[in-house]
């Protein structure tokens, strides 16, 4: 008989892909940060998000990251400009969503919604004012306190 504090249920796996994207704070100089919606294509359309994507196979986050920002708002970054900020992981129903989030000051280029997104730039206190997809609302406080230490 083995010990009652051996007996460990098994785990059950979910049955759910985790699915990797990533996504980056564009930090401006006056500490504004960039927000772009959702295009009407995907989920959660029309909702603000911070720029991103799934990543692909055979690419590291970083590069995953820099191509969203080429691809989806003609920008030019380095996989070095991203500074690793937190991650979400977060049971989205079909699939579990494991989201790295990225801080970046330093790019080249001005974003352009190359996908039909609108932008805009947002002072720290304006970011709850925008709705943005459910994963991000637990970044939200954590950023401003980022951001506010300047
Ligand atoms: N980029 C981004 N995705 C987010 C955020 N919050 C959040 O829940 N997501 C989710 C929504 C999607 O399930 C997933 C990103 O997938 P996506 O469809 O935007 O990825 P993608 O640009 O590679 O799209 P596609 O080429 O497959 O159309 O992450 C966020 O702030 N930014």
């Amino acid at each position: 008989m083995p010990h009652p504090t051996n007996q460990h249920p098994k785990p059950q796996p979910t049955n759910r892909r985790t699915l990797l994207v990533v996504a980056a704070v564009l930090v401006n100089d006056h500490n504004e940060v960039l927000l772009a919606t959702r295009p009407a294509s995907k989920s959660h359309a029309g909702l603000w998000e911070f720029p991103g994507g799934k990543v692909e196979q055979n690419e590291s986050p970083e590069e995953a990251l820099c191509r969203e920002l080429r691809e989806e708002l003609g920008l030019s970054a380095k996989p070095s400009q991203c500074v690793p900020f937190r991650f979400v992981s977060e049971d989205c129903g079909p699939f579990h969503l494991l989201m790295a989030v990225f801080i970046l000051r330093a790019w080249e280029g001005t974003p352009q919604g190359l996908e039909g997104q609108q932008l805009r730039w947002v002072a720290p206190a304006e970011l709850p004012a925008h709705a943005m997809p459910a994963p991000d609302e637990p970044l939200i406080a954590p950023l401003q306190a980022f951001l506010a230490k300047g």
